[in-house]
């Protein structure tokens, strides 16, 4: 690990708080930060360093999932953190940074590696880039970085704008765009399910899978994100990034030795090869939502146009479900189903891999398709399931499971990951820009087709699976979305793992 100043813009806003000071100060514990570490926090508001520290021990008090509790070790880690006020358009206030943070590495020892960490709004990305340049911040004698977080961009042309910009300041090996989903520990180790069993990857084709699932529902609604979220949407928000990237995740054959740049070109083949929809034919394989009031877990909910800051005539979506495809000879006539929203019956992310159902004959009553279970989140596992018959003359099938992988108890987040990976200049996880625009080129006629009112918005009842048209995307093609909860829990066995759902 390289000495390094960590520079962040936005350290006294929520991400800092909740994901950014925990991550690093897990990194820490674990003996995973460079020994000569600087940070500096920057904000308008007027924190001091001792003030800017304290706030980061209360961060870690109420969300590290390491508790703080060795006093010279948190003395140590809080030692590494110095504030100073900044407001991104004033320029005189990066001189007083650069002093700063030259000061900090002559006192460490640390030779001019810079990671800059933009934790703000998307409307700042561009003028602090070309900041970080003009104030001679970015001249540094070993490598510099920038770690960005979401939104890049609002469509097809302001990503596009946006990444021309940052790549007058950094090229695109210094860019690290964060999607917290390719952080998630199982996300991670899709990589090593394929390559410690030549079995999965001979059968990750069309000839053997018939469909793939991808979902991330969510219980929460917009909480207090009314201004970002009525002008984003599910589309913006969670399909462009996170369930795009599960998408090229589930769909690459990882090479044995995967290095970045490999698993960026096969990501980079999948989208190429994705088929792009026509604005007016978009409401065939897109279904949108919204969603009215309802029940979830056991709470009444309002509807989206009830909630705080949203418009009551809001047109936004906080449901999508669509079917994507692949053209090229390992996907080609094979569904990949994405959806994801808000107010859902339950919080999970899973992708499942359906296999191909198996020949019907008398004796088969019961057998059900082979399924691949890989759950995201909340719960971590990846699991096989088969049919098993019952012994006696008339045993049917039951399905049985092989759980491959859980993930340990307490084991790292998504940005402890992320964030140890951009500190050790490894950006097989972060979006590279190809994959962004091609991304934004497939969902861009969706906005579009969106904006016309091309495409009817379905009102669902909170607390459900989303509207009825998702079940009949799949249902079109013979398929139904496979959901991992019997109705009553009570009643669950090992058999019920994974029952399809028939919430309509
Ligand atoms: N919060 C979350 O869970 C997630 C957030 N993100 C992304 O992370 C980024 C940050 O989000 P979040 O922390 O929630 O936002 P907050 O609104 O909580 O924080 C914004 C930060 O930006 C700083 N800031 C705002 N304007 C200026 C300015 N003119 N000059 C200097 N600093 C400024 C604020 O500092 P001050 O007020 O002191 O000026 C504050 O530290 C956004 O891009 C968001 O989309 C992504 C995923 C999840
Ligand atoms: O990026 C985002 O992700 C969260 C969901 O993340 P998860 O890790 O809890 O699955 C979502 O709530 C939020 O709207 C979105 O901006």
């Amino acid at each position: 690990m390289e000495p390094t100043t960590f520079v962040l813009f936005g350290a006294t806003g929520d991400l800092a708080k909740r994901k950014i000071y925990p991550a690093l100060y897990n990194l820490f514990v674990r003996g995973k930060l460079p020994e000569a570490f600087s940070v500096v926090g920057l904000g308008r508001r007027e924190w001091t360093d001792e003030s800017f520290q304290a706030n980061v021990e209360q961060s870690l008090e109420r969300f590290s999932r390491t508790k703080p509790d060795d006093a010279g070790l948190l003395h140590r880690f809080l030692q590494a953190f110095r504030y100073s006020v900044l407001d991104i358009g004033r320029e005189e206030d990066y001189r007083k940074l650069l002093d700063l943070v030259q000061r900090r590495e002559d006192e460490l020892g640390i030779p001019g590696n810079r990671l800059f960490y933009l934790s703000v709004g998307p409307e700042f990305f561009e003028p602090i880039a070309a900041n970080i340049q003009s104030s001679g911040l970015g001249d540094v004698s070993g490598w510099k970085r920038l770690v960005i977080e979401k939104p890049f961009g609002h469509d097809l042309r302001s990503a596009r704008h946006l990444n021309e910009k940052l790549s007058q300041s950094f090229e695109e090996d210094e860019i690290y765009r964060i999607d917290h989903y390719l952080g998630k520990p199982v996300v991670q180790r899709l990589e090593s399910l394929q390559q410690g069993n030549p079995v999965i990857q001979a059968l990750w084709t069309n000839r053997y899978i018939a469909n793939v699932q991808i979902t991330a529902n969510e219980t929460v609604g917009v909480e207090e994100r009314a201004g970002y979220y009525d002008h984003t949407g599910a589309l913006r928000d969670m399909f462009q990034n996170h369930m795009l990237q599960l998408l090229m995740m589930a769909a690459i054959h990882l090479p044995y030795d995967s290095s970045s740049e490999k698993v960026r070109f096969k990501k980079k083949r999948v989208m190429e090869a994705l088929e792009l929809v026509q604005k007016e034919d978009v409401s065939l394989s897109v279904v949108r939502g919204q969603y009215a009031e309802g029940t979830v877990d056991g709470k009444p909910v309002a509807a989206y146009t009830s909630e705080p800051g949203i418009a009551p005539d809001s047109t936004n979506d906080t449901f999508i479900a669509a079917r994507l495809m692949i053209d090229n000879n390992d996907w080609r006539g094979v569904p990949f189903y994405i959806r994801t929203g808000k107010r859902l019956k339950e919080k999970s992310t899973r992708i499942v891999v359906e296999f191909k159902e198996p020949v019907k004959q008398s004796w088969s009553d019961g057998a059900t398709p082979n399924l691949l279970v890989i759950e995201i989140g909340p719960n971590e596992s990846i699991t096989l399931q088969l049919n098993e018959k019952e012994p006696g003359p008339n045993g049917g099938f039951k399905p049985v499971h092989i759980d491959l992988q859980a993930s340990p108890a307490n084991s790292p987040e998504a940005y402890e990951n992320l964030i140890g990976d951009a500190l050790n200049g490894d950006s097989t996880f972060f979006a590279h820009w190809d994959e962004v625009e091609l991304s934004w080129e497939w969902v861009q006629p969706v906005l579009d087709a969106f904006a016309e009112n091309l495409v009817p918005l379905h009102r669902y009842e909170a607390g459900t699976f989303g509207p009825s048209e998702s079940d009949a995307l799949l249902a079109k093609d013979g398929y139904r979305w496979w959901f991992d909860k019997p109705e009553d829990k009570s009643e669950k066995n090992e058999g019920e793992r994974y029952a399809y759902h028939a919430n309509h």
